[in-house]
């Protein structure tokens, strides 16, 4: 890792990208060089946040977690922090690859069906049998795959290739020197740097690195984040429900996006509209928080405890972003644990397409996974797009990838409120700022939600 990617508040962390080229798929990655200059679309007018600002001082104010030592499987997903040295051969020793009989080439040379070579059979060894052997000129031993090659030996007859005896063997073919053996160091040589360091664990790692004898891995702990879903009118799903009260889907939504992420998600059940209510159990939930994520009650309503009450403690800033959905937005840190909270707005869609933008490359960079911020694809528009000017719209969209290649369609109607048509989508189109319209048939920029990446 670089020392950037340690310091996170020192270095600079970008957030270039939706409107900038699509290859690069993610600028968020923390440069030496410090920011680039970024371009600001002339449609957002003063005042407001572009999407790029709003996830820059997020990027800022959160950074990669203090690496540990950890179980191999529980990495699973997570960034090894250290190029890995093998610190030992692989295979460990010479071996059979088959279940036969270990000879000296020399001594089976001429050996066929018609003139088998017979040798006498001085032992058997077995995987981890523990059987140290040796053979002398003349002699085999019996051996099972992955059984240590006695000394002497070079070559192993599979039984096929012979009678199966037991105090002497007719073996029916002659092999060439070192067939069937799996050589000491011939996968992976001690000293040799096999898993760069920034590699996300997966299965095939974990193989590698248990098989060399890494029980351990140094990674950066997966961030625990706090959920917490604020308005009277919420219920725990399966509550009685009155007339005006709804079930509190976005807290279950957004613990769901937080692992899906990797990380480790705390749902807290949705808090009323009361500001000392919010801060004690805000307060209380802090012990356990890497990052708090809220939804509902940062826009202009009356009742919009979370910027009411984060507001007053000064740390916490609630700008509007050039975007839709998801215009209300909040970013700061909170008590005195100083606390990285991320305020989300509550309309279901916004607070879903603010985790992706937002959220998302938070958690990300706090376990040390790059790119922050999901990659771009391009796909061809399947119907034409509207789009108010000087947002960036994420239109919801079904991409798949056809005989022609990618084609997005568009899925639903804008509306924050839509769930029906969100669980309809795989994919966010963006409709840049400066654009009111996208037609069918255009290349658009998409991101294709649930990938890993
Ligand atoms: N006068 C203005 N009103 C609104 C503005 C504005 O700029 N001026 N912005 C609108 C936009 S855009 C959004 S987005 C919302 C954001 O409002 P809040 O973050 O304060 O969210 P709430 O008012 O608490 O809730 C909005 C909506 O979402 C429902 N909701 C909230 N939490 C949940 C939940 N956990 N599960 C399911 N649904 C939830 C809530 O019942 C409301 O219907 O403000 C607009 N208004
Ligand atoms: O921005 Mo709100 O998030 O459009 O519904």
């Amino acid at each position: 890792m670089s020392s950037d990617e340690d310091r996170p508040t020192e270095s600079a962390p970008t957030a270039s990208d939706d409107g900038t080229p699509p290859s690069n798929g993610d600028g968020a990655v923390p440069s030496s060089r410090g920011p680039r200059p970024r371009h600001r679309p002339e449609s957002i007018p003063e005042g407001i946040l572009t999407v790029e600002d709003h996830l820059e001082s997020i990027l800022r104010g959160v950074g990669p977690l203090a690496p540990y030592d950890q179980p191999v499987v529980e990495a699973l997903g997570l960034p090894l922090h250290e190029d890995f040295v093998a610190p030992s051969d692989l295979p460990r020793f010479d071996n059979a690859a088959m279940d036969g009989y270990a000879v000296k080439a020399l001594d089976i040379d001429g050996a066929s069906e018609r003139e088998p070579v017979s040798l006498p059979v001085v032992g058997e060894v077995h995987a981890g049998s523990g059987k140290p052997f040796a053979i002398s000129a003349g002699t085999a031993v019996k051996i099972m795959t992955g059984a240590a090659l006695p000394r002497g030996a070079d070559t192993v007859v599979p039984f096929e290739q012979t009678d199966r005896g037991n105090a002497r063997v007719a073996i029916r073919a002659a092999l060439a020197h070192g067939t069937y053996v799996r050589r000491r160091g011939e996968d992976v040589a001690a000293g040799d740097s096999v898993i760069p360091a920034g590699t996300v664990i997966g299965p095939r790692e974990v193989a590698l690195l248990a098989s060399l004898g890494a029980g351990r891995v140094t990674a950066r702990p997966r961030p625990r984040v706090v959920v917490l879903s604020t308005g009277a009118e919420l219920r725990t799903p399966g509550e009685h429900l009155d007339h005006d009260s709804i079930n509190d889907g976005n807290s279950y939504m957004l613990a769901a996006a937080v692992r899906a992420a990797g990380a480790i998600a705390y749902r807290v059940g949705a808090v009323s509209d009361d500001p000392r209510t919010f801060r004690r159990v805000l307060a209380d939930q802090l012990v356990r928080a890497d990052l708090v994520v809220t939804s509902g009650g940062i826009s202009e309503g009356e009742k919009d405890v979370v910027k009411e009450t984060l507001s007053a403690l000064g740390t916490v800033s609630f700008p509007k972003v050039a975007m839709q959905p998801g215009r209300p937005q909040g970013f700061g840190r909170v008590m005195d644990e100083q606390t990285p909270i991320i305020t989300l707005p509550g309309n279901p869609v916004s607070a879903y397409v603010s985790f992706e933008v937002f959220v998302l490359p938070a958690i990300r960079r706090m376990m040390g996974l790059v790119p922050y911020r999901r990659p771009m694809v391009h796909a061809v528009l399947a119907a034409d797009v509207s789009s108010p000017l000087g947002k960036r719209q994420y239109v919801r969209g079904y991409f798949e990838v056809t005989h022609k290649g990618a084609k997005v369609t568009p899925v639903g109607g804008p509306g924050s409120h839509l769930l029906g048509s969100l669980v309809e989508s795989n994919a966010l189109i963006i409709v840049g700022e400066d654009e009111t319209a996208l037609n069918l048939g255009d290349t658009v920029r998409v991101l294709v939600l649930d990938r890993p990446f």
